[in-house]
């Protein structure tokens, strides 16, 4: 969808607004929206000014633009300053003030006009005036790059005069309190006349009284001047000490980090309390953590060592929160197997305790008169990895330099579009008697979160019955209400930005959660509404559905996802399937050397390496339980810390393995061809190779339920949502409405594991220039090795001649009839809904395969295939081998004789899994049961796939 680009209605109520909306009145709106009417009116009535005075106006005002530009591009450049916005006249006027006392008080110009002014100045404010040119510059300033902040000049401003008054009295009383009467000389070397004026009364009382009120004044006029208010005095301080200092008090405390790109991670549960009420904003947890076992990871996740350097950054010795630091026994361990060449710890064993998601810190509503505009920081690159990264076969892998990468656009906190759209929304509230206020907004990249406060007594109802009111009044239909946000009581209201932003995968990946880890299978996800940066860990989702409508920005997604990895990851670390059976949107990745396998774009291939990935789990698992492991990550360590030996017989040299990523780009096209093989694959891996470092994506355009099926869904938990088409996809999605009403263009809502409520994000975007660099660096240095199993011809089907196109119904009949026991035509009919006919042909295939007995009239046929020797049929009827014994683990196992309890009990695990796998197979059949009785025509969550 595209983005509305109407202009903001009725600019000229932006003035009503600021002033309903109180403290946060858009000064920059009232400025702009209505400086420029003002001054057309004022044109039309004012006298003409003489010709002389006009064309000096004219020549001062443009010395100013010129004076003005210099001053604006100074550090971080603000010259986009709207030019209604400009006051570089008034600057120009404080500037050559400040100089012109300079030059008299500071650098002694001698001469009698110069002593005639310093006279005045000397007179009027004591030694004090030495600082009247530092003020006037101050002033000056911020005229001339931030004139919009109308309150915040007036501000400081104010702040410089009581600072000057009560340095004056304060000198005044250390100048040995001079008197009139002992001439002006004693008073220019005080302070001045106002200082006489200003202490002398209350010096009268005690010396001390004026000691300690001026004091007092100037200790407040320092506040007014910083805008501090008394209980941000301590986190002032701390941040002077930080900025001075070069520290972060906060990240060395383990605490929030990096206020600036207010990212946070959601923590495991050592989290602290901030951190906690922050994710109760998003998430609308509570504060004891329930709810949020997503985030808590694996045992192996929580108890990794944390690399120090890893986990902290060139400079920067912290650790994330709730990690433990190694100690300086574990740390020697890694350096001398670094050292020896034993292959680095994995990026993964420093940063596998980060938690899932990061996301935005909630911060203040931005109506904040002092704070509008958050400069962009010049772009931290991101950080090398500083340890080498030595691959197998003893290569040198550097990751691609973060230039690859462009910077977005500065973020913007507010425009005129945001302030149009408080008025619009106080306009509406007044027009239908509401008694509440928009008391801030928060702006995101795409949307906006304006919020909403009830005066006591109204009902949340009568703002929410409003929707389509609202809707009218800021000219969009796009409007998402929530009541209330999560963790506030405020109503919020989304309304897509007119002018909205991008968001560059670059400044994702430099935002300081992303830079806080070394996981390799960390991505940049994009930014929340309220403009915080959000990052992922794939391994922890550890499933991902992501789907939407066609130009919803699933593709780019996907492509950020995979240039985060290239540009974090070696192929050492993570591996990838990719496939893309639309065949254009992956191309640009063909040959780097994290692939396994050629990207496969033939559905049918695409379902043939969905069973390569279970085999490979599989294999992984056996090594899992061989070795006592119960996740991959403890195996990997293992091996690196040449804990894992293999048998003396064997002749396999054992390696960690590596993260494997599957990305399926469009998992329709895969389920139109061969749906019963891709689900079952899809379920089994979803359901059991987290442990063994084995992820999927799956991309659709088609939530529907024959695509994403309760199955799949039931064991793919975290899920992206860009634009549906409708309310249903929507539901299938994320189990929730709300994805229709997104944007387009990557406007999301990110529902990771775990999580209730979904966040609604702007995707990061990756141009195709930054995916060649990466792509190209990442290829220069390694050609990509294959592995010839994974595409390789799957054996072929011998399928029987008399079964034909009916393989896939006769294999449904055949594990409907094996699981129920129960052999009877009618039975097939129904469940598998086909007609008397088919239903017969598929029972004497069955009895041909020895699956059923012969017919015995009306009763039902016996059926000689125990459940237990399921499998094996229904491979015999594919015409594959058997698959191995079902209790191929538990026989690894005993071929260990040192294998412990917990490998056992592991095992077991396994086979219960494959039982649970059946059961839920016979639960689906009943499913569809239930729904044919009692629903004829309805929709039909559980269908089967074969229709
Ligand atoms: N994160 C984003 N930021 C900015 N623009 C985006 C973003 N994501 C997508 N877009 C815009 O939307 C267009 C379509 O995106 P994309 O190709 O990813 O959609 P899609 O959902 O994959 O569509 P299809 O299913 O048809 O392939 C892009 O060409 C781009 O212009």
């Amino acid at each position: 969808m595209a983005t509305r680009t109407s202009s903001a209605p009725r600019g000229s109520s932006n003035s009503k607004s600021g002033g309903s909306s109180g403290s946060r009145t858009p000064a920059k709106s009232g400025r702009s929206g209505t400086t420029t009417a003002r001054g057309k009116q004022a044109a039309a009535v004012e006298p003409q000014q003489p010709w002389a005075l006009r064309a000096l106006a004219g020549v001062w005002q443009g010395i100013g633009h010129v004076v003005g530009a210099g001053v604006r591009r100074i550090g971080h450049d603000v010259s986009d300053l709207d030019p209604a916005d400009r006051r570089d006249g008034a600057a120009l006027f404080n500037l050559a003030l400040g100089v012109f006392i300079a030059t008299f008080a500071w650098w002694g110009f001698k001469g009698w006009f110069p002593d005639v002014v310093y006279s005045i100045l000397n007179g009027t404010f004591g030694w004090i005036s030495l600082l009247l040119p530092f003020m006037l510059f101050v002033c000056a300033f911020r005229l001339f790059r931030q004139p919009w902040d109308v309150r915040g000049n007036n501000r400081v401003g104010i702040g410089f005069l009581v600072m000057a008054v009560a340095g004056t009295g304060l000198a005044h009383i250390f100048g040995g309190q001079p008197t009139v009467a002992d001439g002006f000389d004693g008073l220019r070397r005080a302070g001045g006349m106002v200082g006489f004026l200003a202490a002398s009364p209350l010096a009268a009382i005690h010396p001390v009284v004026p000691v300690i009120a001026y004091g007092a004044l100037a200790f407040v006029s320092v506040l007014i001047v910083t805008a501090t208010p008394f209980g941000a005095i301590p986190r002032r301080i701390r941040e002077a000490y930080e900025h001075l200092m070069g520290v972060d008090l906060m990240d060395a405390e383990g605490k929030s980090g990096d206020s600036h790109d207010r990212s946070y991670l959601y923590e495991n549960d050592a989290v602290e309390a901030p951190k906690k009420k922050r994710r109760k904003r998003i998430f609308g947890k509570d504060d004891d953590g329930a709810g949020i076992e997503g985030y808590v990871g694996d045992e192996a996740f929580e108890h990794a060592i944390v690399d120090d350097d890893a986990a902290a950054g060139k400079g920067a010795p912290s650790v994330p929160p709730g990690v433990r630091r190694p100690t300086q026994a574990e740390i020697a361990v890694e350096k001398i197997k670094a050292a020896q060449g034993l292959g680095k710890a994995p990026a993964g064993d420093a940063t596998e305790a980060i938690p899932v998601v990061s996301a935005a810190a909630p911060t203040a509503p931005v109506m904040v008169p002092s704070a509008p505009v958050s400069p962009q920081p010049p772009p931290t690159p991101i950080p090398q990895r500083t340890e080498q990264l030595s691959l197998a076969g003893d290569v040198t892998y550097t990751l691609p330099s973060a230039d690859n990468l462009t910077p977005g656009s500065v973020p913007k906190e507010r425009t005129e579009a945001n302030d149009a759209v408080v008025a619009a929304l106080t306009d509406t509230l007044q027009q239908f008697n509401v008694d509440a206020t928009v008391t801030g907004f928060s702006r995101g990249p795409t949307v906006t979160r304006y919020e909403i406060e009830l005066a006591p007594g109204t009902k949340v109802e009568r703002v929410t019955a409003l929707s389509k009111n609202i809707s009218y009044a800021v000219a969009s239909s796009d409007v998402r209400i929530l009541s209330p946000i999560p963790g506030k009581s405020a109503i919020g209201i989304e309304i897509p930005n007119t002018d909205r932003e991008t968001v560059s995968l670059g400044d994702v990946l430099r935002s300081q959660n992303a830079r806080r880890t070394d996981h390799p299978m960390v991505m940049g996800v994009g930014k929340d509404v309220e403009g915080g940066f959000v990052v992922a860990n794939l391994a922890k989702m550890p499933h991902m559905l992501v789907a939407g409508a066609t130009g919803a920005g699933k593709s780019s997604f996907v492509n950020s996802m995979i240039t985060s990895i290239l540009m974090r990851a070696t192929p050492d670390e993570v591996r990838m399937v990719m496939v893309d059976p639309k065949r254009v949107e992956l191309t640009a990745y063909e040959g780097v050397p994290h692939l396994i396998t050629p990207i496969i774009t033939n559905p049918k291939k695409a379902a043939e390496a969905l069973q390569w990935v279970v085999r490979e789990m599989d294999a992984r698992y056996d090594d899992l339980a061989n070795y006592g492991y119960k996740h991959l990550d403890d195996f990997n360590k293992a091996v690196r810390a040449g804990k894992v030996v293999p048998p003396p017989d064997s002749k396999r040299v054992i390696k960690p393995y590596p993260y494997l990523l599957v990305i399926v780009d469009e998992l329709a096209d895969l389920m139109m061809v061969a749906p019963r093989d891709v689900e079952d694959s899809i379920v089994r891996i979803t359901q059991l190779a987290r442990a063994a470092g084995i992820h999927l994506v799956l991309a659709t355009q088609r939530p529907s339920v024959d695509v994403v099926t309760g199955l799949i869904k039931a064991n793919v938990p975290s899920r992206m949502a860009f634009a549906t088409s409708s309310v249903t996809d929507s539901r299938v999605v994320l189990d929730q409405p709300g994805a229709e009403k997104l944007i387009g263009q990557g406007d999301a809502l990110f529902l990771p594991m775990g999580a209730s409520k979904a966040m609604r994000v702007q995707g990061a975007w990756v141009s195709e220039s930054e995916i060649h660099r990466v792509v190209e660096h990442v290829k220069g240095q390694l050609k990509a090795v294959y592995r010839e199993d994974v595409a390789a011809e799957a054996p072929k089907k011998q399928i029987d001649d008399d079964i034909g196109d009916d393989l896939e119904v006769l294999l449904q009949a055949t594990e409907l009839v094996v699981t129920t026991q129960f052999g009877s035509t009618s039975m097939l009919q129904r469940k598998l809904r086909v007609g008397f006919a088919k239903a017969g042909r598929l029972m004497d295939l069955l009895e041909s395969r020895g699956v059923v007995g012969p017919s015995e009239g009306s009763k039902a046929r016996d059926v000689l295939v125990k459940p237990d020797d399921l499998a094996p049929v229904l491979a015999a009827m594919k015409g594959l081998e058997a698959p191995a014994a079902p209790d191929a683990h538990t026989a690894a196992l005993s071929e260990n004789a040192n294998a412990n309890i917990a490998v056992g009990g592991y095992a077991e695990d396994l086979v219960a899994a494959d039982l649970e796998n059946r059961k839920q197979a016979t639960d689906y059949y009943d499913g569809a049961d239930s729904t044919d009785d009692g629903d004829e025509g309805g929709e039909d969550a559980w269908s089967l796939t074969g229709r």
